[in-house]
């Protein structure tokens, strides 16, 4: 398996600012899904958004196909790089199909309009999330759950070798949120990388081969879900008590514990 991308000593820091996170060393291979876990504020939009490239880093280096993101143009990383921050407010009322037409432009060229390949392309990622009802609705007009599919689903037609996705599935019912997992699990027996972040840590076992859990400004871990979706790690990383059980042979699962009488003192006497 070859690296997708490469990501070495990388430092950010915002406006010269203290550090969001240093030290960070992550490699993504041809086919992974990477789960970023951590809890609030650890800097795992900012380090998605430093490996599309949207924010430079203060130090280190992001390697994409061997090649330093900072020397590719923009169309060049448009092809390779697929991303879907995490707010999907919109204030542009194009058609649900416009908008997973989108997705094609990196491989139009400056003249060129959508052709019948295109068209077919962005149907079928409409279908393939079960959202081809909404094809002519406006986007403006639909649901945040409805909206985060309509990107994905943008995503898709956008047809990258790797795809960042910033929380994908916080605004999506508990159906959608395991048939969007399903869904890149699938896209990456095809072969593409994906790198998401999830306040969920069951999410990792159920549609990921590694997991980073990033905490206190760098990656506390890194490997395999099994290895690092721990009880001990969990409760260093979110200060909670989760139990990791088996349920069977293919489905292992991370879930709190019951909440103590003591922990709920929110200043009612
Ligand atoms: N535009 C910005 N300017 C300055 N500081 C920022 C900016 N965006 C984020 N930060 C700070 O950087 C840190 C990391 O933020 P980031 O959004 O990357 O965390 P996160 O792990 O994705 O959080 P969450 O899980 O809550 O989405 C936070 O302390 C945040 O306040």
């Amino acid at each position: 398996m070859s690296n997708i991308m490469d990501i070495k000593n990388a430092e950010f820091s915002y406006n010269g600012k203290k550090s969001v996170f240093k030290n960070v060393n992550l490699s993504i291979e041809e086919g992974d899904v990477l789960c970023i876990l951590g809890p609030n504020g650890t800097g795992k939009s900012t380090l998605i958004k430093c490996m599309n490239s949207l924010l430079k880093l203060k130090s280190g280096e992001i390697l994409l196909k061997n090649k330093s993101i900072y020397s590719m143009k923009e169309t060049e990383l448009a092809k390779i790089i697929g991303y879907i921050p995490q707010s999907n407010s919109s204030i542009f009322a194009f058609s649900v199909f416009d908008i997973v037409l989108m997705g094609r432009t990196p491989h139009l060229s400056l003249t060129s309009v959508p052709g019948t390949k295109d068209y077919k392309i962005a149907e079928e990622a409409l279908k393939g999330l079960g959202i081809l009802h909404l094809k002519n609705k406006i986007y403006t007009e639909i649901s945040g759950g409805e909206r985060q599919l309509v990107l994905m689903a943008r995503a898709i037609a956008q047809q990258p070798e790797i795809l960042l996705l910033d929380e994908p599935t916080s605004h999506l019912d508990f159906g959608n949120q395991i048939r969007t997992l399903k869904v890149i699990k699938e896209l990456s027996k095809t072969g593409l990388s994906v790198v998401m972040t999830s306040h969920f840590p069951d999410h990792a076992f159920l549609s990921c081969n590694k997991v980073a859990i990033m905490n206190q400004g760098t990656i506390m871990e890194t490997g395999k879900p099994e290895i690092v979706v721990t009880e001990h790690n969990m409760k260093q990383a979110y200060g909670i008590d989760v139990k990791i059980l088996d349920v069977n042979e293919h489905r292992r699962a991370c879930i709190p514990m019951q909440i103590q009488e003591s922990h709920m003192n929110i200043g009612c006497s």
